[in-house]
């Protein structure tokens, strides 16, 4: 029996995983859970996972639902995500929370030894250098969430690493793969909701048609596999089938393949080293699919795409600004604030001014996050 500890429960990849450990019961107990502002879905979650410890975003809902259910102890804020993360029964956490909010939550479990499923990649791109290391110190296992790192973990199963030529990350080319930059100028929000292949959170959603989504990969696949970035490729992939690939020196390529489902990742992680049956998942059938479609990425198309190689080359806090630049973007763009093509804008400008600092400790982190969050703020004012 595993006992789990879940951030960002309330989520797409909270929900799912939250679906798993019910089809699982002999298998996971989850000890301790942190939503944010969904108190519906933490009511559920609750009434049918019965944790011993539950984190809000907000003082208020702790202290109401700590009235409703009177047996669990309840929690908020940054340092309530920390105490779920940190829960002395838990031995794996899974971090499904969104954004560089993750960080220190991640940092603590890792140093109290547990087992770290990872869906937070805004965690690894941030502060990859930070988490690596405190994983390495306290010989803690770092499991891939993220569909591609998930795909290259498992095809990297028994491998010598040293014999990888190169990484190659799939991607569907989101909800605007057809349109040119032009046609970028007038996309509504909506539009830019609808992604092809994958039903997720908002802010995710928004990644992948600007394709920040596959740089944040490709930073989180040189953070998670040690990989020079000039060895890390992206392939367009229109029917996301192929999840990603892994080239070897002898010129074989190994792939995982599988109809879009997170929660195979997700149970993977879960059930690492074993596999679990999948409930309720859909065989891939590839006579019936008939054709796969691969595209070489264009950089001028997918410029967010290049500032993220950009970062990812140079290290620091340019990692650390690129990443809350593109938070708060992403954010204005979903409140109607901005046009999509300034999310990519005002990325390019937070990075062109910014005056890096390498191996950056935590504190410097935290406050490069927090004064990009404010410049953003204002260049939109
Ligand atoms: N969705 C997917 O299929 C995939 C997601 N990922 C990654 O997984 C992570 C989660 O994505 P996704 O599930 O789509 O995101 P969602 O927006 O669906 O969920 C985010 C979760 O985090 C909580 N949350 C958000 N902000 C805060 C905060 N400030 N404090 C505490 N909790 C907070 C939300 O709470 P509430 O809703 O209650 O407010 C919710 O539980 C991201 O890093 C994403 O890149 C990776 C691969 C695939
Ligand atoms: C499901 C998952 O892992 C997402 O990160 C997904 O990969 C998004 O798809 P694209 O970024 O390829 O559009
Ligand atoms: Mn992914």
């Amino acid at each position: 029996m595993k006992k789990i500890s879940l951030l960002g429960a309330t989520g797409s990849i909270g929900i799912q995983t939250v679906d798993i450990l019910k089809n699982n019961p002999e298998n996971f107990h989850l000890v301790a859970f942190s939503s944010g502002k969904n108190i519906e879905k933490t009511r559920e979650i609750i009434q049918q996972l019965h944790p011993e410890l539950v984190s809000v975003q907000e003082e208020k809902d702790a202290r109401e639902l700590s009235k409703e259910f009177p047996k669990i102890q309840f929690t908020y804020g940054t340092k309530g995500l920390v105490e779920v993360a940190t829960h002395p029964d838990s031995t794996v956490l899974v971090n499904a929370v969104l954004g560089s909010v993750g960080l220190e939550s991640t940092l603590a479990a890792i140093r109290m030894g547990k087992t770290i499923a990872i869906a937070n990649k805004e965690t690894l791109v941030t502060a990859g250098h930070l988490v690596m290391e405190e994983a390495r110190k306290n010989n803690v296992q770092i499991l891939p969430v993220d569909s591609e790192h998930s795909a290259i973990f498992q095809s990297m199963n028994g491998e010598n690493p040293k014999r990888i030529e190169r990484l190659i990350l799939t991607a569907s080319g989101g909800s605007f793969r057809d349109k040119t930059r032009e046609q970028l100028k007038n996309v509504t929000v909506k539009d830019a909701l609808n992604h092809p292949n994958w039903s997720m959170g908002a802010k995710i959603t928004i990644d992948s048609a600007t394709m920040m989504n596959k740089g944040l990969e490709v930073i989180e696949a040189h953070v998670l596999f040690n990989m020079p970035f000039e060895k890390i490729d992206v392939l367009l992939h229109k029917e996301s089938i192929i999840h990603s690939l892994v080239e070897y020196h002898d010129t074989s390529v190994i792939a995982q393949l599988g109809t879009p489902d997170m929660r195979v990742p997700i149970q993977y992680a879960l059930s690492y080293p074993d596999r679990l049956p999948l409930v309720g998942g859909t065989r891939l059938n590839l006579a019936q699919i008939g054709q796969l479609h691969f595209r070489e990425v264009d950089f001028d198309r997918y410029r967010a795409l290049k500032l993220a190689y950009d970062a990812g080359k140079a290290g620091g806090t340019l990692l650390t600004a690129m990443n809350a630049a593109n938070e708060a973007a992403v954010a204005l763009f979903l409140e109607e604030k901005i046009t999509f093509l300034q999310i990519e804008e005002i990325i390019e400008q937070i990075m062109n001014n910014h005056s890096n600092i390498l191996l950056p400790d935590l504190e410097t982190i935290l406050h490069v996050d927090s004064e990009t969050r404010k410049t953003v703020a204002k260049l939109v004012k």
